[in-house]
């Protein structure tokens, strides 16, 4: 097999880079009616699997889950996860050959071994269901030609596509059908009528290619949606121990402050995270986050660039063929970290403290979201696209670490998302090293405003609100936002 994206030409390279239509939703009016009475068998019950499948079944979809031998006979969680929720179990052999669409849930280093031992025995004109590309496209994977292959995939963690179903919303999701493999047609039909049953149509899809899924998924788990999180969690607690913050105030503000800062984000865009500081901070903030960018931009640059060159699956690639080495052990890594080893506070800290006290997270989410933001539409990646992978996904994720550090949010994330996010991540710690010199406390840990005069240029002002809310991710995320109409507030802590 080779990859996919490689063998194309340059010209179908772009043409399936920028396929990225956001769909009105009436064009999901016939609900999950091309899939109703079709037996959908999803292979594996884990982040995604689990979720997934959950709503589909709420949705009045026929699911069952064809497990591993091992997982059924060792009562694996898998086993736990789809029993304990009452659904049918069964092996490949019994549950596959009656399906008229599998769904393969399972880690990206295993498609190749999984697809291979399904596909004989799918029965003809079944469908083939992923929720990320990276077999297709990276891998290369041949589907014998009577079988349709299409995507759904959440931009969103697998426990956040039921939580926010279950808030009677949904997470953006991007749809696609493998120009290679749709025999009958019936591909883009089958996968909004899935995305209706997961409650993706209510918060907003894109028909998109797998090329552009990938090509995005990658560059926004790796950069600002978890590789950066990461990052600026663990500096800015290192900082505040350094300087002599109480570690449990440090801890709890750190590990819930990017929820409550990036909740603004959700709602208002990087403008209306930044109107959530005093005039001041707004100012210090901008000026701390241009230089960020200005640090960042050559790593944003290079992970998209060894994304689109394939270099990056072929790294990961042969992690996986060395028994995951480096994953395992940045894994380790982050686990011995002092943020990760230091509970949160039994301390009150008000949502507006979060603000007032964290200026440093707010630079570092408007400098991640716009840098990934740019670096993935100066690559072919539209700006839609763009949006949902660098802003939209961001307070999703930050939720996972207020839940339980970045132990959750690695937990949760795909096993590729994990790998690509301890890569930045051991980037870009040593590369801010310099900047984080120079940071004090009125970035992190304390006030920004206490001790200070408070003053402001009115021009300066005005000049750095109009260059915030013009920025593209801004225009575009209006647009976008204003389609997510059934969008809820959480209870941030
Ligand atoms: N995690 C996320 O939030 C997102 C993930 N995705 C994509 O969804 C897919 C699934 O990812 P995710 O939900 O994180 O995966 P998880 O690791 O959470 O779950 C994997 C599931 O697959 C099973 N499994 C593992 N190996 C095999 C095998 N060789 N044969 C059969 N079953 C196997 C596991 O059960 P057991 O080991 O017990 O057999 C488990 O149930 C991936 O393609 C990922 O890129 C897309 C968007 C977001
Ligand atoms: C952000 C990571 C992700 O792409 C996701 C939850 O969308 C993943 O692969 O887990
Ligand atoms: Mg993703
Ligand atoms: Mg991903």
């Amino acid at each position: 097999m080779a990859n996919y994206f490689n063998s194309l030409p340059l010209r179908e390279q772009l043409n399936q880079l920028g396929v990225c239509e956001f769909m009105d939703i009436a064009e999901f009016a016939d609900g999950v009616a091309a899939l109703k009475g079709k037996k959908v068998v999803i292979v594996g019950a884990g982040a995604q699997g689990l979720n997934q499948g959950l709503n589909l079944r709420d949705s009045g979809l026929d699911i069952s889950y064809a497990l591993r031998q091992e997982a059924i006979d060792k009562k694996r969680d898998s086993w736990k996860n789809a029993t304990d929720n009452n659904f049918k179990v069964g092996t490949f052999e019994e549950l596959i050959p009656g399906a008229d669409v599998v769904v393969n849930l399972t880690p990206d280093k295993q498609h190749t071994a999984v697809v291979t031992k399904i596909m004989p025995l799918m029965k003809q004109n079944s469908t083939l269901l992923y929720s990320h590309g990276f077999n297709i496209v990276e891998e290369g994977m041949q589907i014998r030609k009577d079988i349709t292959v299409i995507m759904v995939a959440p931009k969103c963690p697998g426990s956040e596509v039921r939580a926010e179903y279950l808030r009677g919303f949904g997470v953006p999701t991007l749809i696609a059908v493998h120009p290679e493999n749709d025999p009958e047609g019936k591909g883009l039909e089958q996968a909004k009528a899935y995305c209706v049953g997961t409650g993706g149509h209510r918060a907003g899809v894109l028909r998109s290619s797998f090329v552009a899924e990938v090509k995005s998924d990658l560059m926004g788990e790796q950069t600002i949606l978890c590789g950066l999180l990461q990052t600026g969690s663990i500096l800015s607690f290192d900082k505040m121990l350094e300087k002599g913050i109480d570690a449990g105030y440090a801890s709890k503000l750190v590990q819930y402050g990017v929820e409550v800062v990036t909740e603004a984000l959700k709602h208002g865009g990087v403008s209306g995270m930044m109107d959530r500081l005093s005039n001041p901070a707004k100012v210090a903030a901008f000026k701390i986050s241009e230089e960020l960018k200005t640090i960042m931009r050559p790593l944003f640059q290079k992970h998209q660039d060894d994304i689109m060159s394939g270099e990056f699956s072929s790294t990961m690639m042969k992690d996986w063929a060395n028994g995951d080495a480096n994953l395992l052990k940045w894994r380790a890594e982050t686990g011995e970290t002092a943020f990760e080893k230091t509970p949160a506070g039994d301390v009150k800290i008000g949502e507006q403290e979060y603000f007032d006290n964290y200026t440093l997270m707010v630079a570092f989410i408007r400098a991640g979201v716009e840098l990934a933001f740019e670096t993935m539409v100066e690559a072919g990646i539209k700006a839609e696209s763009a949006y949902y992978e660098s802003l939209h996904e961001t307070p999703l994720i930050a939720n996972t670490i207020a839940r339980k550090k970045l132990f959750e949010m690695n937990r949760v994330i795909s096993d590729t998302a994990e790998y690509g996010c301890y890569l930045f991540d051991q980037a870009c710690k040593p590369l801010l090293a310099g900047f984080m010199k120079k940071v004090d406390t009125d970035l992190v840990g304390k006030n920004f405003n206490e001790g200070k005069t408070g003053s402001v240029d009115n021009v300066e002002l005005v000049h750095i609100n109009a260059i915030l809310r013009d920025h593209p991710v801004e225009v575009v995320g209006r647009k976008l936002r204003k389609a997510m109409t059934a969008m809820k507030a959480i209870k941030t802590a």
